[in-house]
């Protein structure tokens, strides 16, 4: 009795409840509709659908709607006391280009419908609050399909009320490695969605940019985040230069806009969509759950599925501001909205809801693609954003600021100074490290006049990253600035660049000494000296080989980044990848622990360290900034604009620079790796300036682009042995013959050319053609011809003053040579090896070109008499080959074809030149 008295009793309770429900749903909706109710249940479920159509209606002139979506209102269904005023809206757009899609004058979340709830009578769509402080939890994951449709409607729901670029999304998805996320993958191309975490790494850095940006929102609103509202918060809409990662005026280090998704703008106020279609880990998911108790300014909205499953044995963590929905086998269940509950005593709302289904496709290629091209308008940046109203006028004094992007629609400063005095930049192979380079680099120029700035660029790859800074026969202009450009650089020319940068801070410590100071700001205002920044492109080239010269430019690069801080020589090493470098004999962290500032371009990750980096930076034109070396929670999504893209006012401004650079600049020395070296060229010593005779055979791969020379003075064995299997050994003997010409009065020389191979014929023809033409007396020999000049010469000087032997084709006259004479047992071979010991003393020189390392040793009679011929230029000679003739280990030295290493044995000097050859002449067609 006493079970069937409580039976009633709770059915009576009930009774009154559903009744109050009832009167004030009705009231609710007299007020929405401002007419009466009516009567009957099932009317009254078909007003509450048509009330949510209309709310749900696409904003004007929305084409690409993808379902009913958001209309200004809070939850729609049997609401009591109906929503408060001004919980409304997802907010307008501040400026002009981001006029509202939506209708309600007051910030808020917006209502995003779910689905339809179901009654006895009917059913109505359902909507549910979500931004400004609210968010919604689903007890099941996203491998529940339903669950994963659900997550997928509301992202673009969402995205389809708000104003463009005004949401962003990022996915968090452990179980299932982001499938949840597949069929948005248009909305990710056009830059809306970001990265998805599934690695504990990766969750953990989006979950450090989430924070960011929620401190940065409330830090970027106080008013608004003390008055801590529901319905008063913004989400939608950009509030130009609210935050800024890096500020205006420069100061780097003062990231306050972390985006390790890559996609949390800064800049403006915008609402972070996160994504979790799985629960993460216990840390995280307290981390997640923090997020939503931050409040409506924090400008994140979290989307939380799993939260049943999220840690076995303990209560899931309290969420904040969150709708709770549980899913049965047919139905959802709907906790109460927290502020707006459809129940008085928290049991949600009283039907069960259908979800909707999958956006279609075609719907999210839609969405997408307006999305995509109204962000592009609205953050368009071109190269005059970066440049400053007047030119030269800044002081680099204490260090070199320029701005090299928008950070959301904040322009972005970066530094060269003691904070960040060295920047490493990573980003594959197409991802516009070389437009990002141009942009800093004609950002400075613009600033900083060549008293103040001077640039080194040196670039490994085959490409135009530099060209332009360099005169040409056809346009003469340069870039002031610079002092020496590499294109296409060999790794020794590298080194030749730090080598050269190291003297340059040797100079600088003498002149603080002298003034005794420590710092270049220090430094009196009568001893200017310019800041030096040297832009190595693809750097990680100088380390391949895992060779001497990939060690010593470790050591130059770690001491240019160690000292280089207080001297004012700033390195920017740009790469592909840091992965072979990270390895680099252990001493990655000592060199690029100087590098404060990391700009990852897509691809280019690596850069910012080891810990998880979701998304990154994936437009092509957009970099991940860390100012604090890569350090988590201090990234900043840079966008950059395409220097290419605006060609005419590049160069406008390139000439506007040149015709301003003051009387006496010098034009960069260029280094161009692809072309090839000509006598001609060249300056040659005059008779009128020598003072001994010396043969030129080529330019040294130095900063100075200096002529590879050879003297022949009077020690025995300056002799010239050319040797490799090469044609271009022809044409090295050629330059050498010829660049002796001038060196000699009229007659003064004499030169006698033995072309032994067929090869050659041409060559010493066109030689013997310049020499005449210089008016010295030429003979032309055969092997037996040379093996009697040879057995003269060893005899005793020749007519003239000088007397060159000129072979071409040594090795051919082995045999002739080998040959002794039946008279006095001499054979030629020992003419020749008298005469390259006594030669020189009464001028009489050889030039040869031997095809084979052996042959030569032969002739000398040993490689111990290498001393006999001092001067070799080894062509296609292998390293091994050539350290074992010359007595030394671990040469530095990689046969390639327009290289030759020139060795002088006496003045202990070894070279990479590219060779002379004639005009017209390519060697790397040679085959
Ligand atoms: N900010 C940008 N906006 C639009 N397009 C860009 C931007 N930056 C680069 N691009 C385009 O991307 C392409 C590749 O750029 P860039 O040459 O700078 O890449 P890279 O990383 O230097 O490539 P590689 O290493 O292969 O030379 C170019 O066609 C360029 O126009």
């Amino acid at each position: 009795m006493g079970r069937l008295a409580s039976a009633y009793g709770q059915a009576v309770a009930a009774h009154r409840q559903a009744r109050q429900r009832w009167t004030a749903a009705r009231a609710l909706l007299d007020r929405l509709a401002g007419e009466p109710v009516p009567e009957r249940t099932a009317d009254l479920v078909a007003r509450l659908a048509r009330l949510a159509d209309a709310l749900a209606a696409p904003p004007p002139g929305g084409s690409d709607r993808v379902g009913p979506s958001g209309p200004p209102t809070g939850p729609v269904g049997a609401s009591p006391g109906g929503p408060p005023p001004g919980y409304v809206a997802v907010s307008p757009g501040a400026g002009p280009a981001r006029a509202t899609r939506t209708v309600a004058p007051v910030d808020g979340p917006a209502p995003v419908r779910i689905g339809e709830a179901s009654t006895a009578d009917g059913r109505f769509p359902l909507l549910l609050p979500l931004g400004a402080g609210r968010h919604l939890a689903v007890d099941r994951d996203a491998r529940d399909p339903r669950v994963a449709v659900l997550l997928r409607v509301l992202v673009l729901r969402l995205l389809t009320t708000a104003a463009p670029g005004s949401v962003r999304v990022v996915g968090i998805d452990p179980a299932a490695w982001g499938a949840t996320f597949i069929p948005l993958r248009p909305l990710r191309d056009a830059g809306v969605l970001g990265g998805v975490a599934t690695t504990e790494a990766e969750i953990g850095a989006l979950l450090d940019a989430a924070e960011a940006h929620a401190r940065a929102a409330q830090h970027a609103d106080p008013a608004r985040s003390a008055a801590g509202q529901p319905g008063v918060a913004s989400y939608g809409v950009g509030q130009p230069g609210a935050v800024s990662g890096v500020a205006a005026s420069g100061g780097v280090g003062q990231a306050g806009v972390a985006s390790g998704g890559g996609q949390v703008g800064a800049g403006e106020a915008e609402l972070l969509l996160v994504v979790a279609a799985s629960a993460p880990g216990p840390r995280e998911l307290a981390r997640l759950a923090a997020l939503t108790h931050a409040g409506p300014t924090a400008g994140v909205c979290v989307l939380f599925a799993g939260r049943a499953v999220t840690t076995p044995g303990q209560a899931p963590p309290a969420l904040g501001g969150t709708t709770e929905i549980r899913l049965d086998e047919r139905y959802a269940r709907i906790g109460d909205p927290p502020g707006q509950p459809f129940s008085d005593d928290g049991t949600g709302l009283a039907v069960p809801v259908l979800l909707d289904g999958d956006p279609p496709a075609p719907a999210v290629q839609a969405l997408a693609d307006r999305l995509g091209a109204q962000v592009r308008r609205d953050t368009a940046l071109h190269l005059a954003d970066l440049l400053p109203e007047r030119r030269w006028t800044e002081s680099a004094r204490a260090g070199l600021r320029t701005v090299v992007g928008r950070s959301g629609r904040t322009p972005v400063t970066l530094a060269f100074d003691d904070a960040t005095p060295h920047w490493l930049v990573g980003g594959r192979t197409g991802a516009g490290k070389t437009v990002f380079l141009l942009d800093v680099l004609y950002g400075l120029a613009a600033r900083y006049s060549p008293a103040e700035l001077q640039l080194w660029l040196l670039d490994f790859k085959e490409g135009v990253s530099f060209t332009e800074f360099v005169p040409t026969d056809r346009d003469p202009s340069f870039l002031p600035h610079a002092r020496a450009v590499g294109v296409e650089s060999d790794r020794e020319y590298g080194l030749a660049v730090l080598r050269e940068l190291r003297r340059e801070l040797g100079r600088r410590a003498g002149l603080f000494k002298r003034h005794g100071v420590t710092k270049l700001a220090d430094l009196p205002d009568t001893e200017p000296v310019p800041r030096t920044v040297a832009v190595i492109d693809e750097f990680h080239v100088l380390f391949a080989g895992n060779d001497r010269l990939a060690r010593e430019a470790v050591d130059l690069l770690e001491e240019l980044a160690r000292k280089g801080r207080s001297y004012g020589v700033h390195l920017v090493l740009a790469s592909q990848s840091t992965s072979g470098v990270e390895a680099l004999y252990g001493r990655a962290e000592s060199l690029f622990g100087q590098f404060a500032l990391r700009v990852a371009l897509p691809g280019g990750e690596p850069v910012l360290g080891p810990r998880g980096v979701v998304g990154g930076a994936t437009r092509i034109g957009t970099a991940v900034v860390n100012t604090a070396a890569g350090a988590a929670g201090a990234d900043i999504l840079l966008r950059f604009p395409d220097a290419h893209a605006d060609a005419r006012q590049l160069a406008r401004l390139r000439y506007e620079l040149w015709d301003a650079r003051p009387d006496g600049t010098a034009p960069p020395a260029v280094f161009r790796g692809y072309a090839t070296a000509h006598l001609e060229d060249e300056p040659t010593p005059s008779a009128a300036t020598t003072r001994r005779p010396a043969v030129l055979v080529g330019r040294t791969v130095d900063v100075a682009g200096s002529t590879a020379r050879c003297d022949l003075d009077a020690s025995p064995g300056r002799h010239l042995a050319v040797v490799g299997t090469s044609a271009t050994g022809g044409h090295v003997l050629r330059a050498a013959a010829l660049s002796l010409a001038g060196q000699h009065r009229p007659g003064e020389a004499e030169f006698v050319l033995a072309p032994l191979v067929a090869a050659a014929d041409e060559l010493a023809d066109d030689t013997a053609a310049g020499l005449k033409a210089a008016g010295h007396p030429v003979t032309q020999v055969d092997a037996a011809g040379l093996r009697a000049r040879i057995g003269e010469l060893a005899a005793g000087p020749g007519e003239r003053s000088r007397t060159y032997l000129v072979v071409f084709g040594v090795d051919a006259a082995g045999a002739v040579l080998a040959a002794a004479d039946p008279d006095t047992y001499r054979s030629g071979h020992d003419d020749l090896r008298a005469l390259l010991r006594a030669g020189p003393g009464r001028g009489v020189h050889l030039l040869g070109w031997w095809r084979g390392l052996r042959r030569l040793a032969d002739d000398l009679g040993g490689s111990q008499n290498r001393d006999d011929v001092a001067c070799l230029v080894a062509l296609n000679v292998p390293a091994d080959d050539l350290g074992l003739y010359l007595g030394v280990t671990d040469l530095a030295w990689t046969p390639r074809p327009d290289r030759a290493l020139l060795v002088d044995r006496h003045a202990q000097r070894t070279a990479l030149i590219v060779p002379f050859v004639r005009p017209g002449h390519h060697p790397e067609e040679e085959r």
